[in-house]
């Protein structure tokens, strides 16, 4: 008799444009997929999710299993964290409550050792991954998403019950087949420290630039000022990776550049956050790296520069 495979219950915990966006392509794929919400729990459960995509056409999930509180989620298998990095104390708890016995947390964030925080209030059977995302998207309304490229998520595990090796590579590249199965690309990485650094290469720039210049992608790739500050700023993070450990692939910072110039234009989510007066994300993009660089011997004095204005910025805003 043939097993029959049930596919893994999947939760989101922050149904923002990244969550709902990997959440609404599962779910259309097949999987049960439960969608925690905050402000816009009201809006989603009446009228479901739309993604606008320029990659997939116009998506939408008219019947959305949403709640509002993690207390009334069933147990998940695997669960995606789609909250900002700025949320992830408040959102430890709604993860606790949702999660099945031996779940998968997947923080699907930018940044550096976000994973760090969480794993002290974690139960040690969970295990604890993160994702990185290769995806332009962002909210233009309650339950509305704009996706204007790509999509991958490369995945890599932090910690947790599986044993160092195979069992920790099974475990990612049972993430990485979800993930495909909604037609989306995935890589299983091996080391999660020097993947969160290669994708700084590409946020420590362009996130903190597009708010300090008040920029988007088109406008700082054709200035001669903010392209050199991008070329300084991405060199300084390959020296950070390096000093800790991780040599980039040789040239990879000149290809990002490269591609970011043929990209359409584009504001990154820091941007968005600055526009929306939320929180930036300064701690897991610029404190965390600027931190461990140091720790390893090696100074960062443009990225210093740019998070200490970027700070300025974000508490001046918010009110001091
Ligand atoms: N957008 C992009 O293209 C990319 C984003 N990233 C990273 O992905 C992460 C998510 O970004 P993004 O999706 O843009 O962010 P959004 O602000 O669009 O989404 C975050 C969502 O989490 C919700 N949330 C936060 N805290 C809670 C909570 N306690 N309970 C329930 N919901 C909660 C927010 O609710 P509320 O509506 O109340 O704010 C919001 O819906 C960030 O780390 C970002 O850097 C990485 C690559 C690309
Ligand atoms: C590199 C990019 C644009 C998409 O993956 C991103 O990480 C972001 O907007 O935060």
């Amino acid at each position: 008799m043939s097993e029959i495979i049930k596919k893994p219950r999947v939760g989101i915990i922050g149904t923002g444009a990244i969550g709902g966006f990997y959440g609404l392509m599962l779910a259309r794929a097949g999987y049960d997929v439960h969608f925690l919400l905050r402000s816009e729990f009201s809006a989603v459960s009446q009228n479901g999710l739309r993604v606008d995509s320029q990659v997939h056409g116009a998506l939408s999930l008219e019947s959305v299993q949403a709640y509002a509180s993690a207390d009334d989620m069933p147990a998940c298998d695997w669960l995606l964290v789609g909250a900002k990095t700025t949320g992830n104390n408040g959102v430890a708890p709604a993860i606790i409550q949702a999660a099945a016995p031996n779940a998968k947390v997947l923080m699907l964030q930018n940044g550096l050792g976000v994973e760090d925080d969480l794993r002290a209030v974690l139960p040690d059977s969970l295990h604890l991954l993160g994702g990185l995302c290769f995806i332009c998207v962002h909210r233009t309304g309650p339950g509305q998403i704009a996706h204007q490229a790509f999509g991958a998520v490369n995945i890599g595990y932090h910690s947790g019950p599986a044993a160092e090796g195979a069992t920790r590579q099974n475990i990612v590249e049972e993430g990485a087949a979800l993930f495909h199965t909604a037609g989306i690309e995935s890589v299983a990485m091996d080391n999660l420290d020097r993947a969160r650094w290669q994708k700084l290469v590409w946020n420590v720039p362009y996130n903190g630039l597009s708010v300090l210049l008040n920029a988007s992608t088109t406008p700082l790739m054709a200035d001669p000022d903010s392209r050199e500050l991008i070329q300084g700023l991405m060199a300084e993070v390959v020296q950070g990776a390096e000093a800790c450990g991780h040599t980039l692939p040789e040239g990879y910072a000149e290809q990002l550049f490269k591609v970011t110039g043929h990209m359409p234009d584009y504001r990154p989510s820091m941007h968005h956050d600055f526009v929306e007066h939320r929180p930036l994300e300064l701690e897991a993009i610029y404190a965390k790296p600027l931190a461990a660089a140091l720790a390893a011997g090696c100074d960062m004095p443009k990225i210093r520069a740019l998070y200490h204005a970027l700070a300025f910025i974000d508490r001046s805003r918010r009110g001091g």
